[in-house]
């Protein structure tokens, strides 16, 4: 058990908070259509230090608040990610859905950064320490993966490699911590439009190639991986890959202005996380984090910046009380 974890205690009554966090694919590499109409991915996660807060508590029904980070914009209802996680745990552990589930955002909603898939993860994490049905680690994660691809990711934290549509993870060996810039955008992109544009630009031949093998270039994650062991920014620099970047390039023209200030102030790599339109920025300690932070924001390039490090724990109980 890790710093800062709370081990749980089976008090009757008492409401639990579970912490999960953004994530920033250092690789994401698309292969072909699956056969349910979601892509072949290869793709490297890295939990970084944007937390989202589920606290669950006692509740005659189900209910869901949510503040913080773009709320608004956040249905409250059974379209809610955390909603649909504590149904689906409440079905599969045959006990009634009693929650209120409290949402606090920090993850800019649409931002590519898998902020809904956070709030599934915790409340998963919250109301299975609250109800007590006391799933193990798998069950978790297999329910991650039915309600969204960056689900079980979210549970595990760290840094870690998704295959599959990206739910069959497994962590990954990297040494030490990296520092990151957000660019944050005024408004979200919708992650079907990202890989719809992808298919778009790959034509009829391409995603027929793709789609017959299955294949995913796996090259450049190779090379990720082995620089995130040795623990080597600028080879994590060099190989940082996302083919979902062209796409939402070409949805949100703007960043590519965006990724160009930030280079231009001193980052050492830069990209797209995940859809967009969330850029990400790897930088080389505090002054360059500084430095590349304060272009964006001067230059009108981001709509706010938030400096992050990486990798974080994956969602569990943060703490239990009344
Ligand atoms: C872009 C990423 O965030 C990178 O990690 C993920 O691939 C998206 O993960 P997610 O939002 O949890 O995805 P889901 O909620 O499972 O699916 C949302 C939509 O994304 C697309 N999708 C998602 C995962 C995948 N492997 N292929 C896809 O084509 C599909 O259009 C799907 O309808
Ligand atoms: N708990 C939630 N938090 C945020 N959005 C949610 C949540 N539940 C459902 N949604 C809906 O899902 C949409 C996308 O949510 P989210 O913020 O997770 O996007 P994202 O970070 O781009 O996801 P990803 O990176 O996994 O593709 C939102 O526009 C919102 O309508």
């Amino acid at each position: 058990m890790g710093s800062g974890e709370v081990r749980v205690l089976p008090v009757p009554g008492a409401s639990v908070v579970a912490r999960a966090h953004a994530k920033v694919n250092l690789a994401l590499r698309v292969g072909g259509l699956r056969p349910d109409r979601s892509h072949e991915l290869v793709t490297v996660f890295e939990a970084v230090s944007l937390p989202e807060d589920v606290r669950a508590s006692p509740s005659r029904g189900l209910e869901c608040a949510v503040t913080g980070e773009g709320a608004e914009h956040v249905p409250v209802d059974e379209r809610n990610l955390a909603v649909r996680a504590a149904l689906l745990l409440a079905e599969r552990a045959g006990v009634p859905p009693r929650v209120r589930l409290d949402i606090t955002k920090t993850v800019p909603v649409a931002g590519g950064m898998a902020g809904g898939s956070a709030d599934a993860a915790a409340a998963l994490v919250a109301c299975d320490a609250l109800w007590g049905t006391g799933l193990g680690r798998e069950d978790l994660l297999a329910l991650g993966g039915e309600l969204g691809a960056d689900v079980p990711f979210a549970l595990l934290g760290g840094t870690a490699v998704g295959t599959g549509r990206g739910e069959q993870v497994v962590p990954a060996l990297a040494r030490g911590e990296r520092s990151w810039v957000l660019a944050l955008s005024a408004s979200g992109l919708s992650t079907p439009a990202v890989y719809g544009e992808l298919d778009r630009r790959r034509g009829e031949a391409g995603r027929a190639a793709a789609g017959a093998a299955l294949d995913v270039d796996e090259t450049a994650v190779h090379e990720l991986l082995q620089a995130l062991r040795a623990g080597d920014a600028a080879a994590v620099g060099a190989a940082l890959v996302n083919d979902l970047q062209e796409p939402a390039l070409a949805l949100a023209p703007h960043l590519a202005t965006t990724l160009q200030v930030g280079l231009e102030a001193g980052a050492v790599a830069a990209l797209v996380s995940g859809s967009g339109p969330t850029t990400a920025f790897l930088v080389d300690g505090r002054e360059q984090g500084l430095a590349v932070a304060v272009a964006l924001a001067a230059s009108g390039a981001a709509a706010d910046v938030r400096r992050v490090t990486g990798p974080v724990h994956g969602a569990r109980v943060v703490d239990v009380g009344r």
